[in-house]
This record gives structure tokens, sequence and C-alpha cells, in this order.
């Protein structure tokens, strides 16, 4: 079959469109303006796509690809999703990374015929739905944020680039603001986990920052302009805010500045005429939260998994949350840990308050269990997408507080907590019991088709209602008359085109064709099997129902407004209620976990300690629990930044000992306890870590290489108060580079970055380096070995391997018997070879790196001749010669 390349969907300008139907005109044009987007275009009970979205959407929906009509002698693909089932179709198209606009009808098609029998029902774009920007539950992780992150870059005064990024979940209407290095971008964006990211189209085509953005992940989306000037920035600011000026919002930097109002340019876009209900951005330009890179949130299965799943991650294991506004926080909080000792403690005060006041605790937990999720509520209601049910939510949570207040009435808590009850204790009562009042029990989904407000709220709607149920009353009643009368078998049914009419079967029909019937009975349609008649009674009771029908919607829907209005009018003091319940939630989740695993709290303070006692990893522990197996505790001494080299056979513990330390710091500066006998860290300020091997073979960057890179980045930027957990450094290459590198690698750690590290080695010589760096200590792994039986006991003691038992660990892993007896044989023999030659006779010869970098550089003939020589004090001429003599000498 010819299969000739589709048509695309032409351009407005294009004289074809002269030609065009005037739909296919007006798809045109709607189209062009959304060029970046699937347009669904609303044709009755269908969202229709054409030309290459219908192919684009056909191919990732599954759904079947049609014809409609011709454009330029070409058929014009098409395929069509029912308007009901829409949401489940936008879900597959956003999870593919597509942006959807959505065009309604924004008029009555009867007006449109009106204007002439040819002339096309005005449609308009509603909204644009993207990956960054949803709001329906249907197309949301309720445990996840979903939020956009708009870059904006500034120069700054010292005249490098400064990014400043805006944050916007419009699901629940949380804003922040930031500002960073081009070097710092990469860790900001793994740590905001944006599903999608806006900026000026110009700048996403810079080179070095495109490379950024692609690496990152989500989607990106160009904007065709920048937002302007700074003035520009702030009136878009103070527009959308309605404010006259940008005071009440802080500080803003010029960079964060741009990026809120390329962050509002968007809303405007994506939402159209509506408004969400977003809180002020806050500038968390200030805030003190430990720095983690990409890389190292990845390998340390913050709140994925390598391979993208939540179990499995330390999330899963700490979230025990019961809302999923407390799920969201609880990830905020594990990707942004605190540096803030004050704060940390305080947060610590709550979690240990939750676990000393258990029956608090357990009751809280009930009744936020039953806590609807009110930020996501709010911000439908705000953009006019929200339902009876979103109304209810915000009574229910109302009521919720009040009840929450009641709970802690009289009770004395520590201060994070006491705040939030104050905040509960001034829940709006009134709105909540209007709420209440007006909504019945069991509520529809859509305010569309009513049905929604009590009995014996309003008095006109109560009037409508039952005029309108006494004519259906009526229906039935005619219908039995006129069976009587005529003696026929009939039925009155109903449908959009032709109201309420009578129904029979072709022969009964032809009856009521004839006198007497014919008087009472107009003929209206001969149907197949079926014949179908109105009457003028049937005629006037249609327009009574219909307009009982219509007044009630509407005033149903008018009270449903004012409620809405009611709700706005409050929403900066229900977004706060619906923090303070997602704070309380993170707490008392954290005291539940502490309680469930036994974790203790840790001691975070300013010092360079860091010492742990018994401690476990997290995720490890938990899943060795489910197999009812227990987990060998270890202890973690890098006080003063120690450096600990971990040697140890394969399989032996050693990944799991690194990771736990890591895990066990960030969970303290998280405000949590942790899985330690005890603990004490002083505040660690950034995280790095280089453990597992990954390629990154999209960037065209070899496991070494992004091995080399990584550590590169740990070495370039590691101060005294950050935390290294290095994994089996210059694995990936030949030994002997792999082991200088190593071995360089510890050396300007203790030397240059002086902080508090854990380094994972198989290179047993660098357990040399212990005589020669004072905080060096070495660690290894107890193994027993009982004739030849292997058994791995988890435990770290101090000392240094002797061997790495790797045959063993291959022989347990199903390697052919002949091959294991070999490798024992070339084993023994390179070992006694290394007898005759030990590297550790190197630690004796090389000097070490500090004083390396110390003799730097080498004299010479040439150096010593241009030492000598002062510019300032010479003639040209002398100049002349000295050149002439120094290239001479070289
Ligand atoms: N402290 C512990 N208590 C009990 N089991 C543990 C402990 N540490 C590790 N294990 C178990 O041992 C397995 C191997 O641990 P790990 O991956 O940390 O070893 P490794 O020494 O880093 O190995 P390799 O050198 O091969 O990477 C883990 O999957 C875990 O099940």
């Amino acid at each position: 079959m010819k299969h000739a390349a589709p048509p695309l969907a032409p351009k407005p300008d294009d004289k074809a469109q002269a030609r065009a139907t005037p739909m296919i005109a007006q798809y045109i044009e709607i189209k062009a303006a959304n060029a970046d987007c699937l347009l669904f275009y609303r044709m009755g009970d269908f969202y229709e796509l054409f030309f290459e979205d219908a192919l684009t959407a056909s191919r990732a929906l599954g759904i079947m690809l049609t014809k409609r009509g011709k454009h330029m002698g070409e058929d014009i693909p098409m395929c069509g999703v029912p308007v009901e089932r829409a949401n489940d179709y936008l879900q597959k198209l956003i999870a593919l990374g597509h942006r959807v606009a959505v065009c309604e009808q924004i008029e009555d098609p009867a007006e449109a015929k009106k204007r002439g029998a040819k002339s096309v029902v005005r449609r308009d774009v509603v909204r644009l739905v993207t990956p960054g920007t949803i709001t329906e539950d249907a197309l949301l992780d309720p445990t996840r944020a979903n939020a956009f992150l708009a870059l904006a870059r500034r120069r700054a005064e010292d005249g490098g680039w400064r990014y400043g990024l805006a944050s916007v979940d419009i699901s629940t209407g949380a804003f922040t603001l930031g500002e960073c290095a081009e070097a710092e971008l990469a860790a900001a964006i793994a740590r905001l986990e944006p599903c999608e990211i806006v900026a000026a189209e110009a700048l996403c085509r810079d080179a070095s920052l495109g490379a950024i953005l692609a690496a990152s992940g989500p989607p990106i989306a160009p904007l065709g302009r920048d937002i302007g000037d700074n003035d520009a920035a702030a009136r878009r600011l103070m527009d959308f805010y309605r404010v006259a000026t940008l005071e009440g919002f802080g500080a803003l930097s010029y960079s964060e500045l741009a990026a809120a109002a390329t962050a509002i340019f968007y809303v405007e876009r994506t939402q159209k005429e509506s408004r969400p209900a977003l809180a002020r951005p806050l500038s968390q330009r200030e805030r003190v939260t430990l720095d983690i890179d990409a890389a190292t949130r990845a390998n340390l299965e913050l709140t994925r998994t390598l391979s993208g799943a939540r179990e499995g991650s330390l999330l899963s294991v700490v979230d025990m949350s019961v809302t999923p506004a407390g799920a969201r926080l609880m990830a905020e909080r594990l990707s942004a840990p605190s540096t803030d000792p004050t704060l940390i403690g305080a947060r610590l005060d709550a979690v240990g308050f939750f676990i000393a006041r258990d029956d608090l605790r357990a009751s809280l937990r009930a009744m936020l269990s039953r806590a609807p999720d009110l930020a996501r509520a709010l911000s439908r209601l705000s953009l006019q997408r929200g339902g009876p049910r979103d109304l209810a939510s915000v009574g229910v949570a109302l009521a919720a507080a009040r009840e929450t207040a009641q709970l802690f009435a009289g009770v004395e808590a520590p201060r994070e907590i006491a705040t939030e009850i104050e905040t509960f204790a001034k829940a709006d009562a009134a709105l909540a019991s209007e709420i209440a009042r007006s909504l019945k029990e069991s509520l529809p989904l859509d305010r569309r088709n009513g049905d929604f407000i009590r009995e014996g709220r309003d008095g006109e709607l109560d009037e409508a209602r039952s005029l309108r149920d006494a004519s259906r009353r009526v229906i039935a009643e005619l219908q039995g008359r006129y069976a009587e009368l005529t003696g026929l078998k009939l039925k009155i049914k109903h449908n959009n085109f032709l109201g309420f009419f009578l129904e029979l079967s072709q022969a009964q029909g032809e009856k009521l064709l004839r006198p007497p019937f014919d008087a009472t009975f107009t003929h209206r349609q001969t149907m197949a099997d079926a014949m179908r008649f109105s009457t003028r009674e049937l005629v006037e009771l249609e327009a009574k129902i219909a307009s009982a029908a219509d007044r009630a919607l509407a005033r149903e829907l008018a009270l449903f407004d004012a409620l809405v209005e009611q709700v706005l009018a409050c929403a900066e003091d229900l977004r706060r209620l619906a923090e303070a319940f997602a704070r309380l939630d993170c707490f008392s989740a954290l005291a539940e976990v502490a309680e469930k695993r036994q974790w203790t709290r840790p001691l975070v303070d300013a010092s360079l300690d860091f010492e742990i006692v018994g401690g476990r990893h997290p995720v490890v522990e938990a899943s060795l629990q489910t197999q009812g197996k227990a987990f060998a505790a270890n202890d973690c001494d890098l006080d003063g930044g120690r450096i600990a080299v971990v040697t140890g056979p394969n399989m032996a513990g050693k990944s799991t000992y690194l990771r736990q330390n890591a895990l066990i710091a960030l969970l303290a500066q998280a405000g949590s306890y942790v899985p330690a006998q005890r603990a004490r860290i002083g505040v660690v300020d950034r995280l790095f870590s280089r453990v597992g091997a990954s390629d990154d073979l999209a960037r065209g960057r070899s496991t070494f290489m992004v091995e080399m890179v990584e550590t590169a980045a740990i070495l370039n930027c590691a101060t005294p108060r950050s935390l290294v957990i290095l994994d089996e450094i210059g694995r990936g290459t030949a030994t002997f580079d792999g082991l200088s590198i190593a071995w360089a690698t510890i050396e300007h750690l203790h030397e240059v970055n002086r902080s508090r590290a854990i380094f994972a080695t198989h290179f047993h010589e660098l357990t040399q380096l212990a005589k020669r760096l004072p905080r060096l200590v070495n660690l290894t792994m107890k193994v027993t070995d009982h004739a030849g039986d292997v058994v791995f006991l988890h435990e770290v003691i101090k000392g240094a391997a002797d061997r790495s038992y790797g045959v063993h660990v291959a022989q347990l892993a199903g390697l052919p018997a002949s091959v294991v007896a070999r490798s024992h044989v070339i084993l023994a023999e390179l070992e006694a070879a290394d007898r005759r030659a030990p590297v550790e006779t190197l630690i004796d010869d090389l000097p070490l790196f500090a004083r390396l970098a110390e003799a730097v550089p080498p004299k010479d003939a040439l150096r010593d001749a241009l030492e000598e020589i002062d510019p300032d004090q010479m003639t040209p001429r002398e100049a002349l010669a000295a050149l002439y003599e120094l290239k001479k000498k070289l």
C-alpha cells in the first residue's frame, strides 16, 4: 500500500487554508497557535485529533486511525477519544512526555447556526495539559509533588551567570525560588525532581545548559521568548498577585525574579483564563540544606532505587505517613535535609514528643488518615476544575483541624507542634458548617449534572426540583392514560433530538396514523422496527420539565460558585492548614518508624565529629527482617576528618557499611531518628559518594569515565565539613592505573579536602598508607574460614584484610569447577610473585601528595634566567637581547 507522508497541518497563512472547509480552516489556525502540543479538538462527545497529531496519538494510545474528508486532495488522518474517558488518554500521553492543548466549543451550536448554515461553532484552547501542570487526581501520583521548574539566567555582579530556579506545583499551590551557579544546577534539579522544565528557547539552545537539561531527565518546554527585563518581570508578578509592589515578597535576586516571572508566564500560558491559587513565591536562597549531587542522590537510592522504583528506596522504609501530603513532605525532607542544628533539634523534639505520647499519635494518625488532600482540592477549586467532592474536602479538613486542636487542648507540646496546633485552632468553623449544611452525603465527582446540594438548603432550588420531579410523575401517568385510550403497547421515551416521545412497534404504530387517533398523535419518526409519535401534552410537559430542570441546575451551580468563592477568599489560610497537617503527619510518622524499627535520637551539632555506635543500614535491615535474618550492627568513628579505608572480601558487606553511615547522617539531618544505638553527627554540609558502577552511554561516557568525573567533582569540592564515601575507586581500569588513582585520591582527601571519608577497596596495598597518613584508619570485614568453608560475619573490625576470597565467591556463584580450580593455581602464582616484589616498598619511596605539590615546579636553567629578568628595568634593546638569550638557552 502506498503510504505517502501524512499531510502536515498546514500553516494558517497557507493558501491551502483558503481552500479548506471552514472547520479545517479553524483547526489549522488553532493548531498553528499551539504547534508544540497535540490538539484535542472538541466535536460533540469526542476530542478529535487530525493530521500528524492523529498519527502520533493513535500510535501512542493504540486507538484506531480513521480519516475525515480531504485536504489538498489528500485524506485527512483522524482519531478521537470520548470526552468522558479523556483523562485516561491524557494520562498516557502525559506519561510519554507529550503536551496536549484542549480545545473546547465555546458557544452553543445553535448560536453558530444563527450566523448561517455553514458557520462553524467557535472554539478555543481552554487549557494546555503538560506533565508539570496537571491537577486532576486521576492524573497525579498522590505521594509525589508534581512541580515544573522554570529557569532563567542573569549576569551576576562578578560577571558570571546566575541561574534563577522557580519551582511551581500547581496541584498544591507551592511556589519556591532559588538561585545557583551553573556548576550547581544539576544537583539543584535533582533535588527538586521537577516533572517538566521550562525556559526561554534561546536559553535551551545554550550548549552547556542544554547538556545539563538533557541529562536531568524531565521533558523540556521551550518558551518562545524571554520574560524581558527586570521591570517587565516584576510587573508580571505584581499583575498575577494583584499587588502594587513586590515588597511583601522578601528580597528577590534578579535571577529569581526572572525565574518567578517565567513560571507565572507558563502558568498563564497553560491555564489560560483560570488563575490557580498559588502561594507567594518563597525564596530559599538563604535556606540551609545538605547539598547532595545528582549522582549521590541516585546512588544512595533516597527516593527511588537505581531502577526507578519507590519500593526498596530509603523513602519506602521511612515513609509511614498516612496522608498524601505527608508523603510528599517526607520525600521533600529526605531530598533536602537541613544543615541547621537548631532546626534539626527542634524537629527531633517533635518526633520525640510523638514517641513519648503514643496515645496522641494514634488518635492523630487515625484522624489524619480520614482527612482529604486539602491542597490539591483547593488547587482544583481555584482553577474552576473542582467538583462537589473537592468542596466537601475543604469542609472535612476544616472539621478535622478543629478536632485536632481539641485533641491537643491543654497538652504541653514542643514548639514545632505547638505552632501547628495554633493554626488548627483558628480553622474557620463557620465555613465548615456552611459546607456541611449545603452538600449531600453522597456526592457526584462532577458538578455538571447537579444533584449535590442538600434538600432544605435553598427554597428556590427545592421548588424547581419538586416541579421537575412532579412533571416526571405526570409523564408516567400519561403513558398509562395513552395505553388505556388506544389499547396499544406503547412507551414514553426521551432523547436529545425529539425530547419526549411515544414509541411502539411498527404494526401497532400504523393504527395511530388513522382516525380517531391521528387527531391526538403526531407522527415523528419511523424506525426499522418501531414508530415514534408525540402529542401536544407531551411537548408542553417537555418544556416544563426542561425549564424546571434547567432552573434547578442553574441554582445548584450558583450555590456551588458562591461556596467556592467563600473557600477561595481564605485560600491562604487553608493552604497553611494543609501544610500543618502534612507536618504533623510527618513528625508522627517518623515517631512511628523510630518505634517500629528501634531507631534512636541522634545528636546533631556544629562540631566536626562523626561517631556512630551500632549503626545499621535501614533498607538492608528491613529487607533482611522480612527473611527472618538479623543485621550485624557496626560502629563508625570519623571524628575530626578521619578517613576509614575498608578492605575485605567480596560480599562481606563493605558497600552496605559505606552507605549506612551516609544514610544515618542524612536521616539525622532530615530530622529523623536513626538506625543506631547512638549517633553524634557534626552537621554535614555536602554529601558525596562514588559507589556502584553505571555508565552514561547517552552522553558518551564509559563506566570508568563516569567514575572519574564523579571522583573529580568530589576532590574539587569536598570540605572538612563534608562526608565522602568512595566505593572501589579505580576498579574500572588496569590494576596499576587503578591503584595509583586510588592512592592519590586518598592522599588528596587527607591532605587537601580533610573531609570525613570512608573508602572501600580491593587494593590491599592501600592499607599501607596508614603508616604515613595520621588520620587514616584501616578497617576490615571479619571472616571465619573453617577448612575452606568461608563465613562472612558482616562485622567491621580494625585492621586490614589479607585476602579477597574472590575465587571463593566465584565458586558460590556457580562458576564451573574447572575454572575455579584453575583460578586457585593462578592466584597462588601471582601471590608468590608479589611476595618477591611487594608494592608496600612504594610507600617508603614515594613522597606524600602534599609534599609533591610543594616540590613543583622543578628548577631548570631557562626558569632561572627568566626569574632574573625584570622587564620594568629594561630598555627595549636589552629586552630584545634577553629574548635572544632565552631562545638560545632553549
Ligand atoms: N551488616 C550486615 N548484616 C547482615 N547482612 C549484611 C550486612 N552487610 C551486608 N549484608 C549482606 O551481604 C550482602 C553483600 O553486601 P555488600 O554488597 O555490602 O558487600 P560488598 O563487600 O560491598 O561486596 P562487593 O565487594 O562484592 O561489592 C548484602 O546484600 C546483605 O544482604
